[in-house]
């Protein structure tokens, strides 16, 4: 019956994580947390990590060792321009656009570094296809000062508390953190996303605002328990349950695990200390790494995948229906 077993494992969609890492400093750490993060959630799917060309070879093979795929990508850079980005370092962050151009897989769940999986979340690549799924970020962090929202005091995350001034237009379309999302990469997309960089001028969150432009059609929200951005926690603790979060990102300023001192604005927060702690038990999990796993072939514990029910998203905004898939 070889044929037959032949042609089903061709047709098995390839699917993976994908995560970015630049440059030789301390980012590393985050992808090695969330390559045993991931593993330890039991996803039937790969890490794979677009690294630019200034990784160093001994990043590399740690990454390697932790069993992630580790493929180089040339930089992207925006238009020549005087914006100042919220955080200078965001310019690098336009080179993400390349991961568009897996084509090898049918559909990749990108995740930045300082991201951590604490839950199974293989069930959104069950999503329906032709949409691009993230969750909504917050206007509220000292970052966004520079943004008309913030000078208003409108966050999409309590549209009723501030209502957008009629005098200023309909209120903005609904806009994802740019940390995690669910997407499609062709070749089509990824070379359009690259002619259209070239002559849209650069703005404060750089390509995570760029992003919400160019896929603002086929945006679809979906809750926080996928991305919760931890300022969510002091700015919108309304809308968050922290005991149904399944990814945590660490973004506020003073949060990444790897570097956190507990000295900044937040960052002595109880929940703040609680997933810190959670970060670094898996980091420091060594039966986690890569060469202490030794599945027995073919056996695999299956994760229990609690259908996801959320009742956090601001009024009137449609959550796609992430629906579990049953594990096989
Ligand atoms: O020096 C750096 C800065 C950023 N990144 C990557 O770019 C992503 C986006 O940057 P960051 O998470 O710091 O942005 P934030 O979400 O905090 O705004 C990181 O998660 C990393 O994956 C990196 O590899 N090296
Ligand atoms: O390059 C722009 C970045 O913009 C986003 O980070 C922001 C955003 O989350 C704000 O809402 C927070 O206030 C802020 O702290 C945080 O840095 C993405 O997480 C990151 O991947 C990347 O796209
Ligand atoms: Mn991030």
């Amino acid at each position: 019956m070889a044929p037959t077993a032949e042609i089903a494992v061709n047709e098995t969609p390839k699917r993976a994580y994908v995560t970015f890492l630049a440059g030789n400093g301390d980012y590393v750490k985050g992808v090695v947390g969330l390559a045993k993060g991931l593993r330890k959630c039991n996803t039937q799917y790969p890490l794979v990590v677009a690294i630019l060309p200034d990784v160093p070879d001994e990043h590399r093979e740690i990454l390697k060792s932790q069993g992630c795929i580790v493929r180089e990508i040339e930089p992207v850079y925006p238009p020549e321009n005087q914006t100042k980005f919220a955080m200078a370092y965001y310019v690098i962050n336009y080179s993400k656009l390349r991961i568009w151009e897996f084509v090898e897989y049918e559909k990749l769940i990108y995740l930045d570094g300082d991201i951590q999986v604490f839950d199974n979340i293989d069930h959104l690549f069950e999503n329906p296809n032709g949409y691009f799924y993230a969750v909504m970020d917050c206007f509220c962090e000292k970052s966004w000062s520079n943004s008309p929202q913030f000078k208003i005091g409108y966050c999409q995350q309590c549209p009723d508390k501030v209502k957008w001034p009629a005098e200023l237009g309909s209120p903005p379309p609904l806009y994802f953190n740019a940390g995690m999302f669910v997407y499609e990469p062709d070749l089509v997309t990824y070379n359009t996303l690259l002619e259209t960089v070239k002559t849209t001028p650069p703005t404060l969150f750089a390509e995570q605002d760029f992003l919400n432009m160019f896929f603002r059609e086929t945006y679809k929200p979906i809750a926080n328990v996928y991305n919760l951005v931890v300022a969510m926690l002091w700015r919108h603790p309304e809308n968050v349950d922290v005991e149904k979060v399944k990814v945590v990102h660490y973004c506020a300023a003073g949060s990444k695990p790897w570097r956190y001192t507990g000295e900044e604005e937040n960052m002595q927060r109880d929940d703040i200390k609680m997933l810190v702690k959670k970060w670094w038990d898996i980091y420091e999990d060594e039966s986690l790494d890569c060469k202490n796993i030794n599945i027995t072939k073919g056996e695999s514990e299956t994760v229990p995948i609690e259908p996801l029910v959320d009742d956090s998203l601001p009024d009137g905004v449609e959550l796609e229906n992430s629906v579990p898939s049953i594990a096989a």
